[in-house]
């Protein structure tokens, strides 16, 4: 690594649930303790560094709770620059996403029959991730999980510009368009000037999502 960084600029990604925080039982409890926040501080006075999660960017923010880092919620859909931006980052975080035919992609009618169609499924969860849903079956007993499953896929045929993903016992619902982890970490590295050979961006992460920021990196670096 130390090799590979000689003579580089580095910039740091890190993923949040799972990497930055340990999985726990309640998503809402998924604290970062006080020595990995304390890290993250000292890592982002070195490098510029950005935490990108399929969480909403309000609540990832409130976990992480610093104000040297970049942000982008609801997987990279959702991208934010702190207090002493860039210029070129300033005010970029969307109000709306648009489907391929330039239409508003409307979120609240797809959570709230999300809701009403999981809330009978003891342990069954929905949180509203701003630009995506995820519906959390940690807690679902194993026989009731086809129902779940089949509820949340009968769902999603009423709403054509919608699919489906899993992570970690969690089915997460995504709007189809062409962003990803991997679309929010060249976002950064343009914004931020960080897109030419002298930079060695370094991506933590260990869930499905991670892999499409990775596939981006592998490719930028041959
Ligand atoms: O991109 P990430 O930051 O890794 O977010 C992915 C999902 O993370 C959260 O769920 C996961 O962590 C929870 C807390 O440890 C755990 O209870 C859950 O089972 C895991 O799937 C978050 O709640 C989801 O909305 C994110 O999509």
């Amino acid at each position: 690594m130390m090799k590979v960084a000689k003579g580089k600029k580095i910039v740091v990604f890190l993923d949040y649930d799972g990497t930055l925080s340990p999985i726990v039982d309640d998503p809402n409890s998924a604290f970062m303790s006080d020595e990995m926040r304390a890290a993250v501080r000292e890592v982002a006075k070195c490098f510029p560094t950005a935490i990108i999660s399929g969480r909403s960017r309000e609540k990832v923010k409130e976990f992480v709770q610093l104000s040297n880092v970049y942000y982008a919620g609801s997987h990279g859909m959702d991208i934010m620059a702190p207090p002493r931006p860039v210029k070129s980052c300033e005010g970029n975080t969307p109000t709306v996403v648009m489907d391929k035919k330039g239409t508003e992609v409307l979120f609240q009618p797809i959570l709230t029959e999300l809701e009403e169609e999981t809330a009978k499924i003891k342990g069954a969860m929905v949180e509203d991730n701003r630009f995506c849903v995820s519906v959390h079956f940690r807690h679902v007993k194993d026989e009731d999980y086809q129902i779940l499953e089949e509820k949340v896929r009968s769902v999603l045929e009423n709403y054509a510009g919608f699919h489906l993903c899993w992570g970690k016992k969690v089915m997460e619902i995504r709007p189809t368009i062409e962003w990803d982890k991997g679309h929010a970490v060249e976002y950064f590295l343009e914004t931020l000037g960080l897109s030419n050979s002298d930079v060695l961006p370094v991506y933590i992460g260990e869930d499905r999502t991670d892999e499409d920021a990775f596939k981006v990196l592998i490719n930028q670096s041959h």
